[in-house]
């Protein structure tokens, strides 16, 4: 895993005229970061701050009729990075090592261009998790699989108690920050740990809800076949029966997050997934009877730790969602509890001599690692969005042991020492244990989903550019031709980026077509830079 500190401020060079300044304008890199199955994601940078982030565009013409999702997910992150902010604002901090905020992705900024909608995030341009697990076989139960678990049951606990369930934890949404201060690095007398764990970032919020009382009603089929619990297998087809009798199917809640967490606890710690079966019915029916398949040689390895993931894995694939551990008791399960300041109430757990055994084992799991989920390997099967066939994210690979002898890689775990005691929890070790959210959003970003800066002026996505402007009652002047920043900044038809030698073009267009239009504002200038792609020409805000 590639944590580099980054400290430099590349790319665009940009005159700094003052005339620039209350301009929020990003540019982005051609190549992606990844895509999905509504968008393409790219490494941007304001051009004001050089601030990185990432950048879902997601193409209106990929999302005809599901508009709503992305209004849904737009407004989640805007609810979670408000409320991050406010508890950074108070200085607001945990005793525990990780602080289940900063492990949530953040979101920036948002605008709507006519092509596009855009999502300015945090950005996380150091691998993902399914990565990390492939290219290792498995992760060393120790340093990694228990810090990761930690991290993502802080950020689960800090969303379960924000109103918000993600539905859709697997592995391809666990990211891995870019760094962005020096000061992050741990001093090695703490690392007892895989350190990357401070930057573990649980990103695509797609599916995500917000709980709110009308919501005790969460009966939609959605998530990734791997990951469901038996409570939303259940609601399958749900769609299609009369009002009267979805209503008779137990709603579920936050629950169904932590039986995704005990999936992806397991697939850290196996590198394949346990309830993974041959076909979809299979693997449906062992998720309903909470069958999943156990490695003999790894279930009976005394190691503690071993046995309290074992312990921990059984907790959270509790059938029955109502007996299932919330978050908040599961921070004092003995697998994950050196990592949280502990309080007087210790929730009591199974022991391991209640661990059940897989009735089925490897007669029907599929024990290959498995194979990347895409996006449309999601299930989105809601009432108001066309049922897609669900895909199944699981190749059926057979030769484990092959697979694992050629991507194993030797685990360098050479600067781990075991010396600390985190369960002592002092101040001082808390210094390194987590980090300062940075960078700070551009101090005029919108956040408000316009094609303004101004409050007034919001929209709904489906504002037209023109109402939007004029709604806008900002007081700032209007970018002429004579505009320096910009007649600088249009001046040039490429940037080098002493990164990646790559030259960042930036159009040419810019500032005679904001200049028509006479009620534009300043602030309204975004470039957004669409690479090769000829659909994706540069767009003026
Ligand atoms: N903040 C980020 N930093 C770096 N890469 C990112 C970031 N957000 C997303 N990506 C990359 O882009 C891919 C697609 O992003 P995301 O999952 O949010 O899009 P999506 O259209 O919602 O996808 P899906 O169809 O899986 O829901 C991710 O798998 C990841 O590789």
């Amino acid at each position: 895993m590639n944590t580099t500190v980054t400290m430099e401020k590349p790319w665009p060079q940009v005159h700094p005229a003052t005339s620039l300044k209350e301009t929020c304008k990003y540019v982005t890199k051609n190549s992606q970061l990844g895509d999905g199955q509504f968008s393409v994601v790219k490494e941007c940078m304001n051009v004001q701050t050089r601030d990185r982030y990432a950048m879902k565009l997601v193409h209106k013409n990929t999302i005809k009729g599901k508009l709503w999702l992305i209004q849904r997910e737009v407004t989640l992150l805007k609810k979670v990075s408000n409320r991050i902010r406010q508890l950074e604002h108070a200085h607001s901090t945990t005793r525990d090592t990780f602080e289940g905020h900063h492990h949530v992705l953040q979101l920036f900024d948002f605008f709507e261009t006519p092509k596009n909608i855009v999502l300015v995030t945090q950005l996380c341009s150091s691998g993902d998790l399914y990565d990390k697990v492939i290219q290792a076989g498995s992760l060393d139960v120790a340093s990694q699989v228990k810090p990761y678990t930690a991290c993502l049951l802080s950020a689960l606990d800090f969303l379960h108690e924000n109103g918000v369930v993600h539905r859709d934890i697997k592995s391809e949404n666990v990211l891995f920050r870019l760094r962005v201060r020096g000061d992050e690095v741990k001093p090695a007398k703490f690392a007892n740990y895989d350190h990357t764990a401070h930057d573990l970032i649980l990103a695509d919020f797609g599916l995500a809800t917000e709980l709110t009382a009308r919501d005790d009603e969460l009966r939609e089929y959605v998530g990734t076949l791997s990951y469901i619990a038996p409570e939303i297998v259940r609601c399958k087809g749900i769609e299609k029966l009369p009002p009267s009798e979805g209503r008779c199917v137990p709603p579920y809640g936050t629950s169904v997050d932590i039986w995704a967490l005990g999936v992806l606890s397991y697939f850290m710690m196996t590198g394949y997934m346990p309830f993974d079966c041959e076909t979809d019915d299979e693997t449906r029916k062992c998720i309903k009877d909470g069958d999943y398949y156990i490695d003999e040689e790894l279930h009976s390895d005394p190691k503690p730790e071993v046995q309290h993931f074992w312990n921990f894995i059984l907790s959270c694939f509790t059938v029955d969602s109502s007996k299932r551990p919330l978050a908040k008791d599961l921070k004092s399960h003995p697998f994950v509890r050196e990592y949280f300041h502990r309080t007087g109430n210790q929730e009591s757990f199974p022991g391991d001599m209640q661990m059940k055994r897989s009735r089925s084992s490897s007669s029907i799991h599929s024990i290959g690692p498995p194979s990347r989920s895409t996006s449309s390997s999601s299930i989105i099967s809601l009432g108001r969005v066309d049922s897609r066939p669900v895909s199944r994210v699981n190749s059926r690979e057979r030769n484990l042991n092959k697979i694992r002898e050629t991507l194993k890689k030797t685990l360098s775990m050479t600067s781990i020492s075991r010396s600390t005691d985190f369960n002592s929890h002092s101040s001082e070790n808390k210094v390194f244990s987590t980090f300062k959210l940075d960078p700070q959003p551009p101090t005029n970003c919108l956040m408000n989903g316009c094609f303004s800066l101004t409050p007034e002026s919001r929209s709904n996505f489906n504002t037209s550019p023109a109402l939007s402007r004029n709604n806008s009652t900002n007081d700032v002047r209007l970018i002429t031709p004579t505009d320096e920043g910009v007649a600088d900044l249009t001046r040039q038809t490429t940037v080098s980026n002493p990164c990646s030698s790559q030259s960042i073009p930036l159009h040419t267009t810019t500032a005679p077509k904001l200049v028509t239009t006479p009620k534009m504002k300043h602030h309204a200038t975004f470039d957004i830079m669409m690479g090769e792609d000829e659909d994706d020409e540069d767009e003026v805000i």
